[in-house]
């Protein structure tokens, strides 16, 4: 982010000499063959060095990767100025240019004293002793409805960043959940969400958690005023909206239009991505759902793996390696996609989540500086938890024509050892088999060797699975909040990285605007077909069938 394209780096254009002159000769059984201490060479163990204990592995040694190569994606980390742009962000600056704004989630679960200067940081630990408290008084039943009775259900309302972590958090954290306490998380506009969600509340009993960084959310807003109608249908007295409206939100004008008193928000500041905001107040639902304690526990994992990657040197920094990994694929093998496969039930979310947190952050097609870049951005996420995978799309990741690189997630220990840990044996021996499997395949002569001589050509060279498909894997011994919350700041940092070495801008999302305003155009003219105007045949002739044949 030097102001150059990547590409102009002498380390990519050496990264591009190796690609053309050594690519065909990357095989992985070949490089494993050669060298018995590749994965001690590719692996490396992350231990936190403050706050709750958090240990994993991270093994790239399935990687189609040599030292040499390792060394040139360092170099070009190093030519693009990662460890520059990563203190930039880490003081504050306002490295968010396009919104002269500065990239602070590390403020908030900043419990080991980096020294932060911009206005808010210093208001973290107020808000934190609010939402301790009122989650306290939630989850033991001090805190009353309308009538006098506990609450029993909430339900968080918002959309993009102000779901999809909670969402995907109190998934993953689900075994420290407090069971008489049912969470439900609405975002989209569709009243489907909403009305059968509300089927299963009672008003007496439900707390709604208004989830949105900025308040204007045309989904967020709608589907919070319907819950607060749907509400009051039965309470009757507006006054009563306050022992069962709260808000998560940046902006405390329209949180007061919207009638929920400001003693019931929870501010957060406008250098919490929405991506990144489930540290924030956007994290009270988590709260609520695994006690406040368990959430500081999610919050000091991240700050450990935060330290980590401002402290450690490139060759071992892990959101530096899973990084550059990325690049090498993504840029030098044209891989349009990168897969999150976590062999973990509780963590089935993870990919969902890190759809937003990586698409959202790199998919750009301008530097900083407005050039239009030469090469690949951000890679398509996608993925889901594993045995389940296995049944669907693995197949095309395995003998399909194109290159999928996948990270592979697990704990060593479950959770649910039921049958004597049978369930986990088996699912880790998949954990295990499916990375080899991609990387070393199985050759012709093998195929032929099991099905015997009076096979068919065709059907030998059907079995045939090519391999040399490269994988990263992370083990860790249990899913414990800390370790949730350093591998999703492992993950933010990773993209962090890209974002840096690629030279864009990270940290705004210009992308989701245009449909929002031709949506908000088309809206006006719903009613009748005369007022449809100024659109393309298909948008007209789309826009007309719906009219002759809506019933409202
Ligand atoms: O939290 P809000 O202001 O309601 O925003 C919710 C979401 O809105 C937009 O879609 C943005 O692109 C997302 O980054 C954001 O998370």
């Amino acid at each position: 982010m030097s102001g150059k394209l990547a590409s102009e780096y002498p380390s990519w254009k050496k990264l591009q000499q190796i690609y053309d002159s050594e690519h065909t000769k990357l095989v992985l059984k070949d490089l494993f063959a050669q060298d018995p201490q590749r994965f001690s060479k590719f692996s490396n163990e992350y231990n936190s060095t403050e706050g709750p204990d958090v240990t994993f592995l991270l093994d790239y040694s399935k990687n189609l990767i040599t030292e040499p190569i390792l060394a040139t994606l360092l170099d070009l980390a190093r030519d693009a100025q990662v460890e520059t742009f990563r203190d930039k962000m880490f003081a504050g600056e306002h490295i968010n240019t396009s919104e002269d704004r500065a990239v602070l989630h590390i403020a908030l679960r900043n419990f080991g004293g980096f020294s932060i200067q911009e206005s808010g940081a210093d208001e973290v630990s107020g808000v934190l002793a609010h939402m301790k408290t009122f989650t306290d008084a939630v989850r033991s039943g001090e805190w009353k409805g309308y009538t006098g009775k506990t609450i029993n259900t909430i339900v968080n309302i918002g959309i993009g960043g102000s779901d999809l972590g909670p969402v995907m958090v109190t998934e993953a954290l689900k075994k420290y959940a407090k069971r008489d306490l049912t969470a439900h998380f609405v975002s989209n506009i569709d009243g489907t969400h909403i009305a059968e969600t509300l089927r299963e509340c009672d008003p007496e009993r439900t707390l709604f958690i208004i989830a949105s960084k900025t308040f204007t959310t045309q989904e967020t807003i709608t589907n919070a005023e319907s819950a607060r109608d749907w509400f009051l249908t039965s309470a009757k007295d507006k006054a009563h909206v306050a022992k069962h409206f709260v808000a998560l939100s940046t902006n405390t004008k329209a949180v007061t239009a919207f009638g929920i008193s400001s003693d019931n928000m929870f501010q957060f500041w406008d250098w919490v991505g929405g991506r990144y905001s489930l540290w924030s107040a956007i994290g009270l639902s988590i709260a609520l759902v695994i006690g406040f304690d368990n959430f500081e526990q999610l919050l000091k994992g991240a700050h450990g793996m935060d330290k980590h990657f401002k402290e450690t040197p490139l060759e071992k920094n892990l959101p530096v390696l899973l990084g550059v990994l990325g690049i090498w694929y993504n840029d030098f093998y044209g891989s349009q996609t990168h897969a999150l496969l976590p062999y973990d039930q509780y963590l089935h979310k993870f990919a969902d989540y890190f759809q937003q947190g990586d698409m959202e952050s790199n998919g750009k097609t301008v530097t900083k500086g407005g050039q239009r870049v030469n090469y690949e951005t951000g890679p398509i996420i996608w993925g889901a938890a594993g045995t389940n995978g296995q049944h669907s799309f693995y197949q095309l990741v395995h003998q399909g024509t194109k290159l999928i690189p996948a990270d592979f997630i697990a704990p060593a220990t479950t959770h649910n050892p039921i049958a004597n840990s049978k369930h986990h044996r088996i699912l880790l021996s998949n954990f295990f088999a499916q990375p080899e499997a991609l990387a070393f395949g199985k050759t012709e002569e093998e195929v032929k060797k099991e099905l015997g001589p009076n096979a068919s050509e065709a059907l030998i060279k059907s079995k045939v699975f090519e391999g040399n498909k490269p994988s990263n894997s992370i083990m860790f011994p249990l899913l414990t909040p800390a370790t949730l919350g350093a591998l999703i700041a492992l993950y933010e940092h990773k993209i962090f990285v890209q974002g840096v070495v690629w030279g864009i801008n990270s940290f705004d999302q210009m992308g989701v605007e245009l449909g929002k305003v031709l949506a908000k155009n088309i809206l006006a003219q719903l009613e009748k077909p005369e007022d449809v105007k100024g659109h393309d045949s298909s948008t007209t002739g789309l826009i007309h069938y719906y009219q002759k044949y809506r019933k409202e």
